[in-house]
């Protein structure tokens, strides 16, 4: 592991990951092997989550197209310098903020959709000029391999590499030293991941998970929010970090809501689910058993059917939840929808901050205001008004969780920000002498009055007609000894006057 982090290393030393035209061919050849190599990929996914298509493409393949077109139209521009306002001080300085590589990044993806979690920060992190280790979740072995394998047939070798493997294999790259760590998974991993980041004082990107609330006001179209929280939450069989996870919701509006789950149920998937293309699977044993221990005691309102041999778990909702209960102590991760019933909005709002902040907040309301109100007096790491899952498809926005639900953020270039170090730079001359004997021993009251006129814009009334007389005088001085090359320095002098004389006539 240690020889393969190295050589990853040696190449980002070479250089060659850093330039614009490196990166937007890499970014090129990433995009040809998606285009070319689409069936490999999709038939992957589905092999890991019994996913159709149809679903595999635009859940995950259209994310992964849409991010690189958006980074190779805009990097030439992210990358350049950008000029910073100045103070008077470095008025003739040059002062920019220029983006860098941070160096080596380790990025552990999550098997819930295996592609889009592992290669969008892959984009990212090649826009930024990163060498890259990636390690594909092992729970989705089929899209691990298929990473592992075609990745090298398109992208840099040594720049950009696959390490696959289970616990073993992350702990020992863990133990590895690397300029950033991006992890998508749970909050309990989501602290190992941290805690050995810190033995290098590694920065680390948290994508976790957490349980994403969903309030539906009275005053709203019942018919379309049901279609919209079914469509999120049944989605890849309810295992999406920004499912609804649980409706809260007056009491008078429970029955409503499920009967309208269920009939957009039945237009979603048909009569027969198990026979529906778009209907997922879990993705195994493990989490099968765990979802189903969350149904233990509860009131089924419909669905509960299961099937241990193909994990198979309907689209299944719960009503007058208990918020002591199992189901509400922790983050569903499957197609299980609790309703909680609140008196009103300040209940519900109270509901959402006793618990730990969520990744994803939903609100459904007419009132606009109402849902400004959830927004300003909760936190989550994103919300969607009046629909769910959406924000995460704007990559204008950026994509991360806040609290438990983690820390840091990517998408378009907020991945880009994230891969990048803003490095910050100021370029002086070694003329101009004469105004840095300002900072330099002895100190004096004299010069603190001049530092707080250039910096704090404050100074000492009694003493300033004399300071003035000395610098009109080393004005007049320069102006009759300097020529047509020193005109620039006279023009500062002549704006720090008149600054000054402003500022003066301000405070009488
Ligand atoms: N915020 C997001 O974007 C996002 C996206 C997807 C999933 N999630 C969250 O992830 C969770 C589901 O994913 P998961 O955690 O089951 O994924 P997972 O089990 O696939 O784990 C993710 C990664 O962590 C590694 N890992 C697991 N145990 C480890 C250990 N003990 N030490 C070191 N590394 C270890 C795995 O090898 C894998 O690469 C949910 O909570 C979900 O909300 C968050
Ligand atoms: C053909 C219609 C295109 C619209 C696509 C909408 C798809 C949403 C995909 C959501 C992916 C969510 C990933 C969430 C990450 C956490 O698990």
């Amino acid at each position: 592991m240690e020889r393969e982090v190295q050589r990853v290393r040696q190449a980002f030393l070479s250089g060659r990951s850093r330039s614009l035209r490196f990166r937007l061919q890499q970014l090129e050849a990433l995009r040809r092997m998606v285009q070319e190599r689409e069936k490999d990929i999709l038939a992957a996914i589905a092999a890991d989550l019994c996913k159709s298509e149809f679903n595999a493409y635009s859940q995950e393949v259209i994310t992964v197209l849409g991010e690189i077109d958006f980074m190779l139209e805009n990097l030439p521009e992210w990358v350049t310098a950008k000029p910073v306002k100045k103070n008077l001080l470095t008025m003739l300085d040059e002062a920019y903020i220029q983006p860098q590589p941070l160096g080596v990044v380790l990025i552990i993806g999550a098997w819930n959709y295996p592609f889009v979690l592992t290669i969008q920060p892959l984009i990212g992190a090649i826009a930024a000029g990163n060498a890259v280790i990636i390690k594909p979740s092992e729970l989705s072995e089929n899209t691990a391999k298929i990473v592992a394998k075609l990745l090298p047939q398109y992208l840099d070798q040594d720049l950009y590499i696959v390490i696959n493997g289970g616990v073993e294999e992350t702990t020992e790259l863990l133990k590895q030293r690397f300029d950033h760590v991006f992890y998508t998974g749970n909050t309990a991993v989501g602290k190992i991941v941290m805690e050995a980041a810190a033995k290098h004082l590694t920065p680390v990107t948290l994508e976790l998970g957490g349980k994403s609330p969903c309030y539906v006001d009275k005053d709203c179209d019942l018919d379309i929010v049901c279609r919209r929280i079914t469509w999120g939450k049944y989605m890849n069989c309810g295992q999406t970090c920004i499912a609804p996870d649980y409706i809260l919701c007056e009491a008078s509006l429970q029955s409503q809501i499920v009967w309208k789950i269920k009939e957009t149920v039945k237009e979603f998937y048909g009569e027969n689910i198990k026979e529906s293309p778009d209907y997922d699977r879990i993705i195994n044993l493990r989490h099968f058993k765990r979802i189903l221990s969350l149904l233990e005691g509860q009131k089924i309102a419909f669905g509960g059917e299961t099937d241990e041999a193909t994990r198979y778990i309907a689209p299944t909702v719960l009503t007058d939840v208990d918020p002591k209960t199992k189901v509400m102590q922790e983050e569903i991760f499957g197609p299980i929808l609790p309703i909680v019933p609140v008196k009103n909005v300040d209940e519900a709002i109270d509901f959402i901050n006793e618990r730990e902040k969520p990744l994803a907040l939903y609100v459904f309301s007419h009132n606009h205001k109402l849902i400004k109100r959830m927004i300003d007096e909760t936190s989550s790491g994103g919300v969607t008004g009046n629909d769910v899952i959406m924000h995460f498809m704007l990559n204008s926005l950026p994509f991360g969780g806040v609290g438990s639900s983690g820390m840091g953020a990517y998408h378009g270039k907020h991945s880009f920000d994230t891969f990048s170090h803003q490095r910050p730079c100021l370029l002086k001359s070694l003329k101009r002498e004469g105004a840095n004997k300002l900072r330099y021993p002895p100190n004096s009251q004299s010069k603190v009055d001049w530092g707080k006129f250039f910096l704090l814009k404050r100074f000492n009334k009694e003493k300033f007609g004399l300071l003035l007389l000395t610098f009109l005088g080393i004005v007049a001085a320069v102006l009759v000894k300097k020529h047509q090359a020193v005109l620039r320095r006279k023009a500062l002098l002549i704006f720090l006057v008149v600054h000054r004389l402003r500022w003066s006539s301000k405070q009488r």
